[in-house]
């Protein structure tokens, strides 16, 4: 075996290695909690938790958590030794079926939006059997999902595993009505390529922005950017090679199938993709990258930076979301070889057309976040605009449906659905488009709205969800038709017609998609605070509720932890501003200032007929670029007083949008100006030329 197969999932309690160490009873009891979600017996738990433990230990581990997604969007953890005493001072190791299943942490000083008062501390997490357990720094790490003592979810895991649940279901009917009488469960699956930049850590530590914020506040633009398009897939310099060896030896370890790593397009960026899973494992997957990321960089004296938009003026990261749905057997999202696959393949797709369009504002709240609002419509990534890019031919055929071509004969081509005429589709049949936020790729749909630090799992549980919606409104239309494929043909059409206006195949960064999009009456949701406001509308907290993935109080805590998460995001940052101006770039620019005062009266007192007109231009530059960042200095800090005053959470987001933003885009200007005045040993941070280059 090479050492990448020896190495590969080696810390993971995988489904093989628990064939291997589990009575082939608890083994077989255990396998049917996985595929379908029966009950764990704690007799069961107790073999399972032993055989982990001890597997653990060999692996070195000496304590363990229960690993969870709280609000805040990271993982949270808190770790336990195994250590059993004896009552004769030695210890042995020890680890029960109840502390796998079932874990109480304090947890009171999450986000809960509402749900607990601090003094109801009491939270629980449960085990999440079907993402497996691994060991990482001599802690076996446990999935888990959180939530209250009275029951409701509290993370990021339970909503989605409800959302997979609720898209299983109601897939699983129009199998049925297709004939398939087998399948029991239809999964969905993501696959989200991550992007991110790499700079020099002794310089990023200079950048109390990039510490605090996780991006620079200030900063003129270097001389070179990425006009040359030469970073992009270009040659890997050999400390970010060696820092990407270590990254995918350490996430193979782990059993994350890292396939892909690149440099991006903006100097210092770069990506990694790995190969699609089972949604829950992949958002578990994810934080763990993130999180890897940044360990990894740190050791080869990097950082990594997985904001949206590091820097401005070049591209920001985002995370693109490959999403698809299968069984045991196919893809559902794969077009087929025969007319009936076919048919079967056409009406998944059209449910997923038919739910981007009507939940599109839903799709848009899933993407939002502080820092993603600098990245979306920026010329780098999709606009806040919902469309679906489908690729020619497939935009044809669903061009010719919704002229009725299911129902007459146009054009060259006569559809019918059933029986025999529908074009047989080539895989990967599409073009590639970057610039629309949802694109069809051939069997998987990618959207590209994420932010490069947002958890995947907000995305999923809105895709699982309102595919779920369309598809149990196909099954029940289905489920009473007398012929099946009239009713199905009619079905087809419908949504087709209805929702055909989502569909752009053109250049989503083009002004003219806009005006355009406006015609169609697409909804152009522009900042993440009004996104934010959608969760609360009547139809999307029905389409959460029918399908059992949130309640409604569960929506409402959801949305007020989004507007304080926003609010709590850009008070930091203008915080961070307002000492990085007074501290920093003032006191130097002062400083420098001085200097070159003193310095033209030295020479006027040795020269006195000197002109030194130039000289005194550069000081009357600086000395007003000074006083422009006085005045916008104390503008912010007037916006940020204000703005803390307003009591409602929801007012208090869009003061913190429409004030402070853009009180701190003010400041920025003339700090930035003065960078590129003064000498750069005055300069009392990195600059952009520095962090981009310097690595
Ligand atoms: N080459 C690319 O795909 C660029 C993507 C871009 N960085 C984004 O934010 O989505």
């Amino acid at each position: 075996m090479n050492n990448t197969s020896r190495i590969f999932g080696s810390n993971v309690f995988s489904e093989v290695t628990m064939k291997e160490r589990l009575p082939k009873d608890t083994f077989k009891k255990l396998k049917r909690t996985l595929d379908y979600g029966e009950e764990l017996t704690p007799a069961v738990a107790e073999v399972v938790a032993n055989a982990m433990k001890d597997w653990a230990v060999e692996k070195g581990a000496t304590h363990y958590t229960h690993w969870f997604q709280p609000m805040t969007g990271k993982t949270a953890e808190k770790h336990d030794s195994f250590i059993e005493p004896t009552g004769d001072g030695r210890v042995i190791m020890e680890f029960s079926g109840k502390q796998l299943i079932q874990g109480e942490p304090d947890a009171s000083s999450f986000p809960n939006g509402g749900l607990r008062a601090t003094f109801e501390a009491r939270g629980y997490t449960a085990w999440d059997a079907t993402s497996p357990a691994f060991v990482k720094d001599g802690t076996l790490y446990i999935p888990t999902a959180f939530c209250a003592y009275s029951g409701e979810a509290l993370d990021k895991k339970t909503p989605l595993l409800r959302s997979m649940e609720a898209l299983s279901t109601q897939a699983v009917r129009i199998l049925r009505l297709f004939g398939d009488d087998n399948t029991q469960k239809v999964t969905s699956t993501v696959g989200p390529e991550q992007e991110y930049f790499i700079v020099d850590k002794k310089l990023y530590q200079q950048r109390k922005d990039l510490i605090f914020t996780g991006r620079t506040l200030f900063g003129a633009l270097p001389p070179k950017g990425q006009e040359l398009d030469d970073h992009y897939f270009g040659s890997i310099k050999d400390r970010i090679s060696n820092f990407m060896k270590e990254l995918d030896e350490e996430l193979w370890k782990l059993g994350i199938s890292s396939k892909t790593k690149h440099n991006e397009v903006a100097p210092a960026q770069h990506e990694m993709a790995p190969i699609f899973t089972t949604t829950n494992i992949a958002v578990d997957h994810n934080q763990l990258v993130m999180d890897t990321l940044i360990k990894v960089a740190n050791r080869h004296d990097l950082a990594c930076l997985l904001h949206e938009k590091p820097f401005a003026g070049v591209n920001g990261s985002g995370k693109h979301n490959n999403w698809s749905m299968g069984t045991d057997k196919m893809n559902l999202l794969e077009p087929g070889e025969t007319p009936h696959e076919n048919a079967q393949f056409l009406t998944f797709l059209v449910a997923v057309i038919a739910a981007v369009n009507r939940y599109a504002p839903l799709l848009r709240l899933a993407a939002a976040s502080p820092g993603n609002d600098h990245r979306l419509g920026a010329n780098e990534a999709p606009p806040a605009i919902i469309s679906i890019f489908l690729g020619e031919q497939l935009t044809d055929i669903i061009e010719q449906i919704k002229n009725g071509a299911l129902t007459s004969c146009t054009g060259h081509t006569c559809m019918d659905l059933g029986v025999k005429t529908l074009p047989k589709f080539e895989k990967d049949v599409t073009d590639r488009n970057r610039t629309s936020p949802f694109a069809f790729t051939g069997n998987k749909f990618e959207f590209r709205m994420l932010g490069s630090t947002m958890s995947i799992s907000g995305p999923n549980i809105v895709l699982n969800t309102i595919v779920a919606e369309v598809l149990s409104e196909i099954a029940d239309g289905l489920e009473k038709a007398e012929d099946f494929h009239g009713e199905l043909s009619a079905i087809i059409e419908k949504l087709v017609k209805e929702n055909f206006k989502v569909i752009f195949d053109g250049d989503g960064y083009d002004e003219s998609w806009i005006r355009e999009a406006e015609k169609r009456g697409l909804p152009n949701i522009k900042t993440s605070v009004e996104a934010i406001e959608v969760f609360s509308h009547e139809k999307n907290m029905d389409v959460f509720i029918k399908h059992g993935v949130f309640s409604k109080g569960e929506i409402l805590a959801r949305q007020e932890i989004m507007f304080e998460e926003y609010a709590k995001t850009i008070n930091i940052e203008a915080l961070t501003m307002i000492q990085v101006a007074k501290r920093e770039i003032m006191p130097a620019v002062m400083n420098y200032g001085a200097e070159l005062a003193r310095d033209i009266s030295s020479i006027a007192s040795i020269l006195p007929s000197a002109p030194l007109d130039g000289q005194k231009k550069q000081l009357d530059r600086i000395t007003k670029a000074y006083d422009a960042a006085v005045v916008g200095l104390e503008a912010l800090e007037e916006a940020l007083a204000k703005t803390h005053e307003v009591k409602d959470i929801k007012e208090e987001s869009k003061a913190y949008k429409f004030e402070v933003c853009p009180a701190m885009e003010v400041l920025r200007k003339p700090c930035d100006e003065l960078e590129t005045l003064v000498s750069e040993e005055a300069w009392p941070f990195p600059t952009y030329g520095d962090l981009l280059f310097r690595v």
